[in-house]
Parts: structure tokens; sequence; C-alpha cells
């Protein structure tokens, strides 16, 4: 089997990664494509994968094809490779927002395309992706392309209509969390310590956390629980969150994220 990426960006260069390290293929059987100068070539120097000269010649070298290129560029570059689209190839796409209908209509009629969605944390084997299988791809090939999405971290299999929630939980999720170490760390900071450790404790509370409902197996809300004293602090610091609409703001924004991919897919 040859596995193709057409970009080399951050995620695509994370799943190439990963896809070696699981040992799916040998670096000489992936090849990657990149206008942008140097990307392909320095994969190319340091996993020893192959460089195709563009996206046809990736296309025609590659048994299973992955998109990581922006959102805006699938439609062009399935144009570009669709009369070497034979009936074996599969289409993985990364891309948000471009739904397997968009993409299967580039392509020719038996097209096996499957839709994935990752987040960044994939860049460091930490990813949570959703993956959807369009109509003619198997069972295999879904096997294949889970098993290079657990190369970088969990994944989930759902129906197509649901990758705009994935989308709206884990893929813009990081930027999210993001945002909550940010506000954690400053009020730290505001409350006496230094910038640093504020930072470095609001990142090991959240990493701590999340590692305590995966290792425990307990709800989120029996675990918040262990944490709340009667008259203690953790009461006081969760009225003044939900008093400031905490959840309300999570649940707008998870909300808005969703829309947007939905809307996103509409205009492609
Ligand atoms: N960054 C994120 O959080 C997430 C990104 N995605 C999707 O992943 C895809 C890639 O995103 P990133 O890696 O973050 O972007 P990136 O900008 O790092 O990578 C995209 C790459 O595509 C290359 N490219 C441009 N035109 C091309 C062409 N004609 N043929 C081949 N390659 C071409 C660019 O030179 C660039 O290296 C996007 O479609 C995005 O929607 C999905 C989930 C999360
Ligand atoms: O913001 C975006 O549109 C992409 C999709 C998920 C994460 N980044």
């Amino acid at each position: 089997m040859t596995i193709g990426f057409i970009g080399c960006g951050r995620m695509g260069s994370a799943l190439l990664e990963g896809a070696l390290n699981a040992k799916m293929v040998q670096a000489s059987e992936v090849w990657g494509y990149d206008p942008f100068p140097g990307a392909a070539e320095a994969l190319s120097e340091r996993l020893g994968i192959q460089v195709a000269q563009d996206n046809r010649d990736l296309a025609a070298q590659s048994d299973l094809i992955l998109l990581a290129c922006k959102p805006y560029q699938v439609v062009e570059i399935l144009q570009e490779i669709k009369d070497l689209l034979t009936e074996d190839k599969l289409i993985l796409s990364i891309a948000a927002g471009i739904t397997i209908p968009t993409m299967q209509s580039q392509c020719p009629d038996k097209t096996k395309i499957i839709r994935i969605m990752p987040n960044t944390p994939s860049l460091i084997t930490q990813g949570a992706s959703g993956i959807a299988a369009g109509a003619h791809a198997t069972e295999q090939d879904l096997a294949q392309a889970c098993k290079i999405m657990k190369s970088v971290g969990l994944v989930e299999v759902v129906d197509e209509d649901q990758l705009d929630a994935v989308t709206s939980l884990s893929g813009s999720g990081p930027a999210y969390i993001y945002t909550l170490i940010e506000s954690l760390a400053g009020q730290a900071q505001q409350e006496g310590l230094s910038a640093d450790a504020a930072l470095r404790l609001a990142t090991q509370t959240v990493i701590g956390a999340g590692k305590m409902v995966e290792a425990t197996g307990m709800s989120p809300a029996e675990l918040r629980n262990q944490v709340t004293s009667p008259g203690g602090t953790t009461l006081a610091g969760l009225e003044a969150l939900s008093a400031n609409g905490f959840e309300s703001s999570i649940k707008a924004g998870v909300h808005a994220a969703a829309e947007r991919s939905r809307e996103i897919a509409r205009e492609s």
C-alpha cells in the first residue's frame, strides 16, 4: 500500500509521521506534495518519504490519498486528479466543512471517500478525531483510516452529519481550553502568583482534571463533588462561575462553532 499526502503543512505532516510511527507503511511507500517550497522536501530529508512532482504525480503513485490542504482547495485539487481516481483508490479528507457529497460530485461515481475531523493535539499524538465513511468506502477502508488517526490519538466513528458537532467540540475545542488556561493563569497572577508559575499550575490542572475523568471512569459531576467541600473555596468559585454564565458561555461557544461548520458545509 502507498499513501500520498496532498499538503504537508501542520496537520498533513503530523498525520504522515503518525502513519510511519504506526508502521502502516514504509517511508519509501509514502508520497508528499506541497507547493510551498521545501515543505515536502523537509519531510523527505527527515523521514525518508518520496516527494511527488505535483498532485497528479502523487495521485498516480498512491493507493490512499489524504487531502491535508486548506478547505477551499479541495474541489480544485479533486478536479485536477479526477481522471486518476480508479475504483481501488481511497480518498481521505481532513478539510473542515467540505462534505462527502461535495467531494463525491467532483470524483468518478464509485470513488471511495472518508472524511475526518482531527484536532491540533494530533501534532503531539494527543489528538481527538471524528471519522465518517462515504457510501463506497468499505469496512476495511474505514479500519485503515482509523489506524492512521489512532496513531495520533483517540478516534470516534460517527455519521457524517455528526461531524459538525465533532468540529465544534474537539476540532475547535483546543482553542477554548487555551482561553480557559489563559483566564485561569491571568487571574491567579492578579491573586499574587508569578506569570510562569500561574501558567504551569493552570496547564497541569487542566491536564490532571482531564486525566481524572479518563482514569477513574467517574462522571465529571462526581469528580466535581470530590473537590467541593461544604462552605469551602471551590463552592465559592463554582457559584461565581455560574452567576457569571460559565456553563451557558461554553454551550453557546460549542453551538456557534457547530452552526458555522454547518454553514461552511452549505457554502461548499
Ligand atoms: N488546524 C486545525 O485545528 C485543524 C485543521 N483541519 C484541516 O486541516 C487542513 C490543513 O490545515 P493545517 O495543516 O492547519 O494548514 P497548513 O496551512 O499548515 O497546511 C496546508 C498545506 O497545504 C498546502 N497547499 C496549498 N495549496 C496546495 C495544493 N494545491 N496542493 C497541495 N498542497 C497545497 C500549503 O502549502 C500548506 O502547507 C485544513 O483543511 C483544515 O480545515 C482540521 C481540523 C483541525
Ligand atoms: O477553525 C477552523 O475552521 C478549523 C476547524 C477545526 C479547527 N480549526
